[in-house]
């Protein structure tokens, strides 16, 4: 049974990257023809005809997971790349693998800034599409630990881009952004066309950062790129820094939370965003992404330069999710309302998603009350807590495609 995370393991997450990065040689897979060569060829065939084969970054994460058990029921090829880091509890990870394993997808444990394991890979596999979800995310833990996000969303980004303008076939790239990237913008709701040259944080930095490198490299190489802006994504399996995770640890365990306002009072809102329609937004971009037109390193032609929002459209006070909370888990939280404090949140999100409902029919169906209520049968199922409500929402049908 997995114990309730523990949030101070993000603290050595540093020092692990880089001795991961160091650790990892593909000198350690062994050779042509070995064992783990064939099943990294066999994890990323597809079973279906002209299926994907897709590189899938960051699959033990949150959405890696979910997209990668997605694309594989339908028949395409995945292999999946993990740095199991400790910015928050790698057990989780452990057991998001555990699933993944069952359903055949091998997830190669690796730092996207190992570029002799990345070109290996490619060298195994000629893949069509890369899913890059490895990040570091958090939005405030980049007041803590700047590094690690210049280390993982640029540096980490730029050598996969390396890697992939060098590959032939060069792979298509479908990549996550944030909706962060809007920051200061008081334009509402976001669309893509509104500035985003005012982050708040160094998070949304990096990720802006992202987003024109992507620019840069689709420019010179002809590489085709789609970045997903995700507006809070909540879920089963999902990340236990995130407020509506931690928020249901500390109420089921009578500590206080703080509840932020906006520093004229107003209430902290989210267009939080259920997992399943991020993972059908995930897929649809891979669906319509174009082929790259580079190979070998050169342009041919102009290619597919794309970035979309992916919302709920409907934003919802941090106020209403913990009271959503408490009616699911039967107890009444501590409440402690503060100003938010200076480190980067911005007070309010809100996607206009038409331009992803236009180019791949993407259209959000799951409210936060009815996502919360799968999060939390999840939850007390995962971390093995009896509570009041159990039985009660016991009989919910969790998420199609995480289905332990
Ligand atoms: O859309 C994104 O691109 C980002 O989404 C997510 O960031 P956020 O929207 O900030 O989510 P999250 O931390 O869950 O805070 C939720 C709300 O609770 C408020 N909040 C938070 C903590 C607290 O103690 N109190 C509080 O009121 C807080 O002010 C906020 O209003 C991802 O973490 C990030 O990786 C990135 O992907």
């Amino acid at each position: 049974m997995a114990s309730p995370p523990d949030t101070n393991t993000k603290r050595d997450h540093y020092h692990h990257i880089h001795t991961t990065t160091h650790f990892l040689s593909s000198a350690l897979y062994g050779g042509a023809g070995s064992a783990w060569e064939k099943q990294v060829r066999h994890s990323a065939t597809p079973r279906r005809h002209s299926g994907f084969s897709v590189l899938v970054t960051g699959a033990a994460g949150f959405v890696g997971t979910h997209c990668s058990l997605a694309l594989k029921k339908r028949g395409d090829g995945v292999l999946g790349l993990d740095n199991f880091n400790s910015y928050y509890d790698t057990s989780l990870k452990r057991s998001r693998q555990k699933i993944l394993e069952k359903h055949q997808i091998l997830v190669v444990e690796a730092d996207i800034n190992d570029a002799e394991l990345l070109s290996k890979l490619f060298d195994i596999v000629p893949f069509s599409h890369i899913l890059h979800l490895a990040a570091q995310a958090g939005v405030r833990y980049a007041m803590e630990n700047p590094q690690s996000y210049v280390n993982s969303n640029i540096a980490g980004f730029v050598n996969l881009l390396e890697v992939a303008k060098a590959a032939n076939p060069q792979p298509s790239i479908v990549w996550a952004s944030s909706s962060s990237v809007y920051g200061l913008n008081t334009d509402n709701p976001f669309s893509e066309d509104h500035r985003t040259d005012k982050p708040a944080s160094l998070y949304a930095a990096t990720k802006k950062a992202g987003e024109e490198m992507a620019h840069t490299y689709n420019h010179i190489y002809g590489l085709s790129i789609t970045g997903l802006r995700f507006f809070t994504v909540y879920g089963p399996w999902g990340r236990p820094d995130m407020a509506y995770f931690s928020f249901t640890k500390d109420i089921l365990q009578g500590k206080t939370i703080n509840i932020y306002e906006s520093h004229d009072g107003r209430a902290v809102a989210r267009d939080f965003t259920y997992i399943d329609d991020i993972v059908k937004g995930c897929l649809g971009a891979l669906d319509t992404a174009e082929k790259s037109t580079g190979s070998g390193g050169k342009k041919r032609a102009p290619a597919q330069l794309r970035i979309y929002n992916l919302g709920n459209t409907s934003p919802v006070s941090v106020g209403k999710l913990v009271s959503i909370l408490e009616g699911l888990l039967g107890v009444k939280a501590k409440k402690h309302v503060i100003k938010m404090p200076r480190n980067g949140d911005v007070p309010f999100t809100h996607a206009n998603v038409s331009l992803a409902y236009r180019d791949f029919g993407y259209k959000p169906t799951t409210d936060l009350a009815t996502g919360l209520r799968k999060f939390v049968k999840w939850y007390l199922g995962y971390y093995g807590i009896e509570s009041r409500v159990k039985k009660e929402i016991g009989n919910i049908s969790n998420n199609p495609h995480v289905d332990e």
